[in-house]
């Protein structure tokens, strides 16, 4: 057996949904100071355990809705587990919602050295593969611009492009590859193959696209309205998620 890097147990995620309807600022602070708003619980997840070891290229499938991206979040540590735990070992990257998290006041190129720092690469590393992040964004024309000019296909181009300069242990992939145009989801996606191949990286993979998964996964769970029903093989799992799909 290999090393374990990701171990999920038990993992139940509940969020709150509020049933108030439409109310005043007013009423709604009157409420949340007296402790009379009301929820509505609900749970996305519910009692997930698995395992992940490395090198392992694991997808995550499920219907809209199932869970999958609650459960990519809480692996990244970005929410935290309602019941159970999450363990991870090693540097991870999120790519997660990646048109997000720009300022948009800043520059593009103010934001490849800001979202750098958020990944926790020096100024020097981030100047070094510069040129490499903005010949792969095709951006090199709107650097100077502020990103609230950009459309959300440049930001997400810019966004993937920065993750392609890092060099991560466990790899989370939330639907990143299916940003930009179909010239840049080809060049996206052998960049990351690419990436994979070369450098015995962990990954997270989440798609609607069964071509796409079948390329880069050899794992696969299968969630289907948070319950994991199904863990294996990337070819049966899929062929479980498309009889479910074609139900
Ligand atoms: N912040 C939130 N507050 C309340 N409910 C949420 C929140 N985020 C997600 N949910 C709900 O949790 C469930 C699981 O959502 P999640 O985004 O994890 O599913 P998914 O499998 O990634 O779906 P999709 O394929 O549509 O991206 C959904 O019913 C969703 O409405």
């Amino acid at each position: 057996m290999g090393e374990k890097v990701v171990e999920v147990k038990n993992l139940s995620m509940k969020y709150n949904l509020a049933k108030e309807g439409k109310i005043s600022l007013k009423n709604y602070f009157k409420k949340v100071k007296n402790r009379e708003l009301l929820f509505q619980e609900f749970w996305a997840l519910e009692d997930v355990s698995f395992d992940v070891e490395k090198g392992d290229r694991l997808a995550i499938l499920g219907l809209n809705g199932a869970g999958k991206s609650t459960l990519l979040k809480a692996i990244a540590g970005v929410i935290k587990p309602s019941k159970g735990t999450v363990k991870t070992k090693g540097k991870i990257v999120p790519l997660l919602e990646l048109s997000g998290g720009f300022t948009g006041s800043y520059t593009g190129r103010e934001n490849i050295f800001l979202r750098g720092a958020m990944l926790g690469f020096s100024t020097k590393y981030m100047e070094e593969h510069f040129k490499e992040i903005v010949n792969f964004s095709g951006l090199k024309d709107f650097l100077d611009v502020p990103v609230d000019n950009y459309s959300s296909g440049m930001k997400a181009r810019l966004g993937f492009s920065i993750s392609t300069v890092v060099n991560p242990d466990i790899l989370i992939l939330d639907e990143v590859l299916s940003v930009g145009d179909a010239k840049f989801k080809k060049k996206s996606f052998s960049k990351m193959m690419n990436l994979i191949e070369n450098n015995d990286t962990t990954v997270l993979f989440v798609s609607h696209s069964i071509s796409q998964v079948k390329e880069l996964c050899d794992k696969a769970i299968l969630l289907e309205k948070g319950e994991l029903i199904m863990k294996g093989n990337v070819e049966e799992v899929c062929e479980k998620y498309e009889e479910i799909v074609n139900s």
